[in-house]
């Protein structure tokens, strides 16, 4: 159960960026896909979320193949992207329910877990304001609680701390610990790796487009003469 990603290769116009790339996320675990800029984090992540279509290989959410059957497997997964992506003329209440109802889960019970998450990100109250009072990091918590809000097998976010303060990186590391806890899988992309040792249970490092490591903090460091702590070491 959870994400299988088998054998992917991937790229833009003919130019292969992620090659032959083969790991899961299993149902409860959180996995981190590391590498330098430009090593096909993103790239990889927008093939997970079925946004663009391999150049080979498979992707399988629990039963469902995203070639076999792209509207089970992308009903089961939320996605937070590296950008907030919000339409101009909904409020924060209408974008909501927009995605609950893009799941088919736009009913009480997930509005009160929306409230709960509202109330958890300092945004109650808010409900009718538009995205152009929101500064940065309220665009970004607005993208976590719609995420959040949602049952999915899958979660998969890139680059979730950027813009956030210190309150908001805890809370969010604490809800993905949560949602592991209760079965989900969880991807992400993230730079800050000794923040990341803390909460993830396996690291997928990509370089050039090429996995080249797949394992525990404490594996990765000692794989690089490293400590643990000084995981933010690994590409200097
Ligand atoms: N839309 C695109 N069209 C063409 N090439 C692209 C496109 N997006 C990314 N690339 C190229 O694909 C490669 C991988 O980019 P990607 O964004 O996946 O890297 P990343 O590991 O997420 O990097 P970062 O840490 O900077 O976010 C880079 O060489 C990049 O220039």
């Amino acid at each position: 159960m959870g994400l299988h990603i088998d054998n992917l290769t991937a790229g833009y116009a003919g130019q292969t960026v992620v090659s032959d790339l083969t790991f899961a996320v299993p149902a409860g675990r959180i996995v981190a896909l590391i590498g330098l800029n430009g090593a096909g984090k993103s790239t990889t992540l927008k093939q997970v979320i079925g946004l663009k279509r391999p150049l080979a290989g498979s992707l399988t959410l629990d039963e469902f193949s995203l070639e076999e059957n792209p509207a089970a497997y992308k009903n089961e997964l939320a996605y937070i992207p590296e950008q907030p992506v919000l339409y101009d003329e909904l409020t924060l209440d209408e974008h909501l329910h927009l995605v609950l109802a893009a799941h088919k889960q736009d009913d009480a019970a997930h509005w009160a877990r929306v409230e709960e998450l509202l109330a958890l990100f300092r945004l109650t109250g808010k409900g009718h304001w538009l995205p152009v009072h929101f500064s940065k990091g309220m665009r970004q918590k607005v993208m976590l609680v719609s995420a959040f809000a949602l049952d999915t097998k899958l979660l998969v976010i890139d680059e979730p701390f950027l813009g956030l303060d210190v309150l908001a990186q805890k809370q969010l590391i604490d809800l993905m610990k949560e949602r592991a806890a209760a079965g989900t899988a969880v991807l992400l992309t993230t730079h800050l790796l000794s923040q990341a040792s803390a909460y993830v249970d396996d690291f997928a490092l990509l370089e050039e487009g090429r996995l080249s490591f797949f394992g525990s903090a404490e594996a990765l460091a000692s794989s690089h003469h490293l400590s643990e702590s000084d995981l933010d070491a690994l590409f200097s």
